[in-house]
């Protein structure tokens, strides 16, 4: 194995970001170079003391945080928070004392903007919130795309529902703005939407088995999930939970679990489909000028190997 690939996982943490960054940690193929910090699943603040606090548990106090926006690019206050799905600690409703730690000074888009500079075309961000700190570091520095590595996000539902509403993913939702200003970057994108992360669940005999184990991060985690389970059974009717972040999270550790497919993705801003992700691609030649053309394009995830991808998860949380 060469050398690992340094990330930097811009996150809401949320009890599936807890695991990606976890299975992260536990991960040769990556080094967490940091974390940068953005509202979705709980406010920025409380995603900045989330994010120092899951650090000092995995007793990685070495990696910095980096705060993110408490706004969105269109500098929106409001926002939707899905404390209903992770909590209103945004970690199970377990109350943790809060971190001895604090951020860095440097926002997030700074940090990002530095590190892209620091090693040109070396570091992977992987994206698990909307996508605000990411259009802000290109706003900062317009060559951001060509000089970050990749960028793998979590988000969209592509030719699918969504899980906000019919139309729309939750990280999208959170800023539909940023969303297409990323996506139309020119940056080396993969994006990863629930049509692929709904394939990957988290049953409920796979928590037994993590609850068994005498894996750390496996013991923190199973504190953590009765309240995202009981989230996914009260909105699917299922026994289990979907993997949407330590998925995505796979995808920078092992991209052959997943394939994809190219094309041009822009994402709508306004109306009752606001955050509809919709791809083109690229085959037909339209007689019209369309909003879709002259677009760079990015990758977006069509399958996933989820049995292997549970596995990968599940060795690397138990063996903790
Ligand atoms: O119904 C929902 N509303 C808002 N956020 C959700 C919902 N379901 C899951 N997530 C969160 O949004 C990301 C994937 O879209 C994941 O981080 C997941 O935890």
């Amino acid at each position: 194995m060469g050398e690992p690939k340094k990330i930097i996982i811009d996150t809401d943490p949320g009890i599936d970001d807890a695991m990606a960054i976890f299975l992260a940690l536990q991960s040769p193929e990556v080094e967490v170079i940091g974390l940068t910090t953005i509202y979705g699943n709980v406010y920025t603040t409380l995603a900045t003391r989330n994010a120092l606090h899951l650090l000092e548990v995995a007793g990685r106090t070495d990696i910095p945080v980096a705060e993110g926006s408490h706004v969105t690019l269109m500098k929106g206050t409001k926002l939707r928070i899905a404390d209903f799905v992770h909590g209103t600690d945004g970690l199970g409703n377990q109350n943790f004392p809060p971190p001895k730690g604090k951020s860095i000074e440097e926002s997030a888009a700074a940090f990002l903007v530095r590190h892209a500079n620091s090693y040109p075309g070396k570091v992977t961000v992987v994206a698990l919130g909307p996508l605000t700190n990411i259009a802000l570091a290109i706003q900062l520095d317009p060559k951001f795309p060509k000089k970050i590595g990749q960028i793998i996000i979590l988000g969209g539902a592509f030719a699918v529902n969504g899980n906000v509403n019919p139309s729309t993913e939750a990280n999208i939702f959170g800023d539909p703005d940023a969303a297409d200003f990323v996506f139309t970057s020119g940056a080396d994108i993969l994006a990863v939407g629930i049509n692929v992360t709904h394939q990957v669940v988290l049953t409920d005999a796979d928590r037994y088995k993590l609850a068994q184990s005498k894996g750390k991060f496996a013991q923190y985690l199973c504190k953590i999930l009765d309240v995202y389970f009981s989230y996914h059974h009260d909105a699917y009717n299922i026994k289990g939970v979907y993997l949407h972040d330590p998925t995505t999270l796979i995808a920078a550790v092992n991209p052959s679990l997943l394939t994809y497919t190219t094309g041009v993705v822009r994402v709508q801003t306004s109306g009752i489909t606001r955050g509809l992700t919709i791809f083109y691609n690229t085959k037909k030649r339209f007689a019209e000028v369309t909003e879709w053309c002259d677009k760079p394009t990015v990758k977006v995830a069509v399958t996933v190997d989820a049995p292997a991808v549970v596995d990968l998860i599940m060795e690397r949380l138990i063996n903790s």
